[in-house]
């Protein structure tokens, strides 16, 4: 062996010869690796590259001579391939490993989703352009009195009115070339019955290259937002004691009518009332009395007088009203009279003491606009004036009144009074 191959002979190899020998079977050194090759496989100098082997060695079948075939194969290249294969199978696994990562984050996440949507107080729903429901959560389904989606021609607005609905798509259609975000809020007739108010924000969604293709929304139920937002507007202009209109609003009605009359050429009266004798029903029977008294004279008042027609109450018992299509002279006397009359009948009280019938008047000023003026204000000051020089000339008529009275015969001052 050593005179075949030289010193630097793989001592296994020399093993498998000699037990190829002894033993008279093949054996096989597989992967061998020779640090300097075989000079069947002799390479070109400097051999830096290491050359792996397959060496079989065959014992001969010749009692006198002892030989054996080593057969050698160079096996580089079918490792390098296998080494390639091994590799490029690592790399697919990898790639595998990660796009089951991926997968798990994504199905963790449409999870989330789907919990985040099913708790979340809002209605949330995802439509195409044409407002075709894509996704809705359960809460926005029942937001919009929807059971479920149903697939194509399933409009989010299906339950709206369609003056609303008509709206809503208007808006969403020009928002598709602005992106603007859509801000409304609208009111629906839910399953129930029960006027809901809903506010609806809108955002338009893209595809990957660009293109508008639907719609995220919410949706948030506001109605008791909304009655809140009444309850203090109403509130802030209303009085309290007979629900009538403040003065605030009234000056602000007032300031609209003005404008109506002016660009109708029409006239407008506007009419100052203060009750007479309410302070006395106050000290004699309590403010409690002289607060059903005010009701009593508000709520009479407001019968008397048409629906676009208004009244208000200034403070104390002073009040103000006008009317919307003012009549002539002589008919806006047959109303004002009216309105007096109205008034003037006796009112039950109840105190402490008892039942008590009370009785108030009145003293009324007028302004026609545009006769006596045409700003708000100038109006305003000129039927105050007026009021107070009837009130005025009503004190002097009764004092004249009581004088007369005190000078006549006694069973005269009984029938008078
Ligand atoms: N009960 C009640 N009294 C009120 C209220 N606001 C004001 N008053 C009282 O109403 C009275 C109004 O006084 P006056 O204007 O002198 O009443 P009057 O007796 O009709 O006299 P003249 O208006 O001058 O004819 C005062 O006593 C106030 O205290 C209220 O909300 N409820």
């Amino acid at each position: 062996m050593n005179q075949a191959f030289g010193d630097t002979i793989e001592p296994r190899l020399l093993q498998a010869c000699d037990e190829a020998l002894r033993l008279g079977r093949a054996s096989r050194l597989s992967h061998a690796f020779h640090p300097k090759p075989l000079p069947l496989f002799a390479r070109a100098e400097p051999a830096a590259e290491r050359i792996h082997q397959m060496i079989e060695v065959h014992a001969l079948r010749n009692d006198s001579v002892r030989q054996c075939i080593l057969q050698i194969r160079d096996m580089s290249e079918i490792l390098r391939r296998e080494n390639t294969l091994r590799q490029q199978a690592r790399q697919l696994a990898e790639e595998l490993t990660l796009v089951q990562q991926m997968q798990d984050i994504a199905a963790r996440q449409s999870l989330r989703f789907e919990e985040m949507a099913r708790l979340a107080p809002v209605g949330l729903f995802e439509t195409d352009l044409q407002g075709q429901l894509t996704y809705c959560n359960e809460r926005g389904l029942a937001m919009l009195g929807l059971e479920a989606i149903h697939g194509q021609g399933d409009l989010w607005t299906r339950n709206l009115s369609p003056a609303i609905a008509e709206h809503l798509r208007q808006r969403w259609q020009s928002s598709v070339h602005t992106s603007d975000r859509l801000h409304e809020e609208f009111q629906l007739l839910n399953a129930a019955g029960q006027h809901r108010w809903l506010q609806w924000e809108a955002g338009v969604i893209h595809d990957a290259k660009g293109q508008a293709i639907g719609f995220i929304c919410t949706l948030i139920d506001v109605t008791e937002l909304q009655h809140r937002a009444q309850h203090h507007e109403h509130r802030a202009n209303h009085d309290p004691l007979t629900g009538l209109p403040n003065r605030a609003r009234f000056e602000q009605r007032l300031h609209a009518a003005l404008a109506g009359a002016e660009r109708l050429g029409q006239p407008l009266a506007v009419v100052y009332l203060d009750l007479d004798g309410f302070k006395l029903i106050n000290d004699q029977h309590g403010h409690a009395a002289g607060d059903v008294v005010l009701q009593t004279v508000a709520a009479r008042m407001q019968q008397q007088l048409r629906g676009d027609d208004m009244v208000a109450r200034l403070g104390g018992d002073e009040f103000a009203l006008f009317l919307a299509e003012t009549p002539a002279e002589h008919d806006l006397n047959r109303v004002l009279h009216k309105l007096e009359k109205a008034l003037c009948k006796p009112i039950r009280v109840q105190t402490d003491t008892g039942a008590h019938q009370v009785q108030v008047g009145c003293s009324m000023g007028r302004a026609i606009y545009p006769q006596h003026g045409t700003a708000l204000s100038e109006l305003l000051n000129f039927a105050d004036k007026a009021m107070y020089e009837e009130k005025t000339s009503r004190r002097h008529r009764s004092s004249v009144k009581h004088i007369a009275s005190e000078l006549l015969p006694a069973p005269y001052i009984s029938t008078m009074s």
